[in-house]
């Protein structure tokens, strides 16, 4: 039977999680649905095929789910971005803000290398902070950006222009309006 859903059709919304007021953006209905995950998966990484890319960097948490599938569908290695104090190796860290909170990311000193091609992958993008914290360690260890891919932009929180003014090229699947 043809597929009429779109990936946003996956997408549930949670209301006042974490806190009061945050309409929370649940994409795993789409990871646990096979055809979901797979539209999603196909549609992030459409646009970069043909494009040199030497490496996909996720963001922790959901970013790694997306990030190793796009990873492996294009033939490159994997890089997580993680939260302050749980790579092993030596780091660079940046601390940011976002919708909720605040935290610290790091990269592995060694897990990129100058002039490598670079493509970030995470579920979502609201006000940017921690795909900004991410682009910044990439580019302190000398990546060049090829793109930014997520499934979901929440455009009323900025991300996208944010993101846009660092001059990188942002990819999203779908849009969803309200906080
Ligand atoms: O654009 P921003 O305002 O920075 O928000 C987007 C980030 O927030 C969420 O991650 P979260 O920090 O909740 O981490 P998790 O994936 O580990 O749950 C989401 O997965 C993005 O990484
Ligand atoms: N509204 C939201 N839903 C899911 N993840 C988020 N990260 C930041 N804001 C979010």
């Amino acid at each position: 039977m043809p597929n009429s859903k779109t990936v946003s059709d996956y997408i549930r919304a949670i209301p006042d999680f974490p806190h009061e007021g945050i309409i929370f953006r649940d994409v795993t209905t789409l990871f646990s649905d096979p055809r979901g995950f797979r539209m999603a998966v196909d549609q992030l990484v459409h646009p970069f095929v043909g494009q040199r890319i030497d490496k996909v960097v996720g963001l922790e948490a959901r970013g790694f789910i997306l990030g190793g599938a796009v990873a492996h569908q294009l033939s490159v290695g994997f890089v997580p971005v993680r939260k302050q104090g749980k790579l092993p190796g030596d780091v660079l860290s940046e601390a940011y803000t976002l919708e909720y909170g605040k935290a610290v990311v790091e990269i592995h000193t060694d897990a990129i290398q100058p002039g490598e091609r670079v493509l970030v992958v995470d579920d979502l993008l609201a006000t940017g902070g921690t795909a900004t914290a991410g682009i910044k360690l990439i580019e302190r260890l000398g990546g060049e950006i090829t793109g930014c891919a997520f499934v979901v932009d929440l455009p009323e929180l900025g991300g996208r222009k944010r993101l846009e003014e660092l001059g990188m090229s942002v990819h999203t699947l779908c849009e969803f309006d309200g906080l």
